[in-house]
C-alpha cells in the first residue's frame, strides 16, 4: 500500500529525480559497452594471434619448398611446360643409346594428355585392385604388369592369389586403357626430349601407387624418402608420373618435390596431369608426406635398353 502510494506521488522534485535516474542508467549503459567494446578487442586480438601463429607454424611445415611449377588449379594444355636442366655426369657411366639417351635433360608438365575422365577409369581401377588388400601402413603398389600388390606388410602376387577371379575385377578394356595412355604418354616425353619414340621402351616397375597419411609400418611405406630414379630403379631413362586425383581436395601434402640445390620446386598433383623428367641424379627428388585424403598415382618409365624392355600389362 505504501509503495502503491510513493509511486503516486507527483511533484516538481519527482521529475527531477526521474531525469537523474534516467542519466545515471544511461551513463552505466554506455560504460557497460564500453567495458564490453574491451572485451571484443581482445578477443579479436586473440583470434588473429592464433590465426597467425596457425599460418606460421603451417608455412614452416615445408619451408624449403621455393617455387611450385605448377599448381593444381592451372590447366597447363595443350603443349606441355617444359623446364630445362643441366644433364648429369652420371649419363657418362652408362651406355649411350642415341635416339634416347638424354641429351637435354629436363622436366615437363603437361594437362594436355590425359582426360580428367580417363584419370577416373584409371583411378577406379586402382581402387578396385587396391580394395583386395593393400598395406597396413600409408603406401601401397599394384604393378599390373608382375602383378604384384601390397599386402599387409609385404607382396602378393594378383594374378596366382586370385586366379582366374582377376578378371571379375579387371577388365580387357582396363588394360586397353593403360596401353593408350601409355603411348600417349610415351609419344609426349619422345616429343619433349626429342627422341626416336621406337627407341625408347617401357620398362619395370610401373605400378599404381595408393598413399595415404596412416604412420608407415615398414620400409616400403616410406614413400617420402629423396632419391634419383636411375638408382633407385636401375634401367629408368624417363620417368613419368600420371595423378589420378588432386591436391588440396582429395588429399592434401603429397606434392612432388624436385630437390635442386638452389632450392625446391614443386607440382602438384591433378587428376590427368603427366610430369615426366629425365631420370638421372639431375632430378633427384622426393614425395611430400601426405597430410590428409589418398592420393593416387601410375609410375610409367622408359628405358633406352631394349635388355630392359618389358611388354604392357595384359590379363593373363
Ligand atoms: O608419385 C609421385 O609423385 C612420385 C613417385 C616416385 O618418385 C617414384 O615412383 O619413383
Ligand atoms: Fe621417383
Amino acid at each position: 500500500m505504501a509503495l502503491v502510494r510513493m509511486r503516486n506521488m507527483k511533484g516538481p522534485n519527482n521529475t527531477e529525480i526521474e531525469k537523474k535516474i534516467k542519466r545515471g542508467n544511461a551513463l552505466r549503459q554506455g560504460s557497460a559497452w564500453r567495458g564490453y567494446r574491451g572485451l571484443v578487442a581482445l578477443l579479436l586480438f586473440a583470434l588473429s594471434v592464433c590465426g597467425a601463429s596457425t599460418w606460421w607454424y603451417l608455412s614452416s611445415l615445408d619451408r624449403d619448398v621455393t617455387e611450385t611449377l605448377v599448381r593444381r588449379g592451372e590447366l597447363v594444355s595443350p603443349q606441355p611446360r617444359v623446364f630445362t636442366v643441366e644433364c648429369s655426369e652420371d649419363y657418362e657411366n652408362y651406355q649411350r643409346y642415341p635416339g634416347c639417351t638424354p641429351q637435354t635433360c629436363g622436366r615437363a608438365v603437361t594437362d594436355g594428355v590425359v582426360t580428367r575422365e580417363e584419370a577416373q577409369v584409371l583411378k577406379r581401377l586402382a581402387e578396385r585392385g587396391l580394395a583386395l588388400a593393400g598395406s597396413e601402413g600409408g603406401a601401397s603398389i599394384l604393378d599390373l604388369h608382375s602383378g604384384a600388390l601390397s599386402m599387409g606388410r609385404q607382396f602378393v602376387n594378383i594374378y596366382r592369389y586370385f586366379g582366374d577371379d582377376i578378371g571379375d575385377v579387371f577388365t580387357k578394356e582396363d588394360f586397353e586403357l593403360y596401353r593408350d595412355v601409355r603411348g600417349r604418354i610415351q609419344a609426349v616425353v619422345a616429343e619433349t626430349f626429342d627422341l626416336d619414340p621406337s627407341l625408347m621402351y617401357l620398362t619395370k616397375p610401373t605400378f599404381f601407387s595408393r598413399i595415404n597419411s596412416t604412420e608407415a609400418q615398414t620400409q616400403h611405406d616410406e614413400y617420402w624418402h629423396p632419391h634419383i630414379d636411375k638408382v633407385t630403379y636401375g634401367s629408368f631413362d624417363y620417368t613419368s608420373l600420371l595423378y589420378l586425383s588432386d591436391y588440396g581436395s582429395d588429399f592434401t601434402g603429397g606434392r612432388f618435390i624436385f630437390m635442386d640445390q638452389n632450392g625446391n620446386r614443386t607440382v602438384e598433383p591433378r587428376a590427368g596431369r603427366v610430369s615426366f623428367f629425365s631420370s638421372g641424379s639431375e632430378n633427384l627428388h622426393r614425395v611430400e608426406k601426405v597430410a590428409w585424403g589418398t592420393r593416387y598415382a601410375i609410375t610409367v618409365s622408359f628405358t633406352c635398353d631394349p635388355a630392359h624392355a618389358i611388354s604392357d600389362p595384359a590379363l593373363p
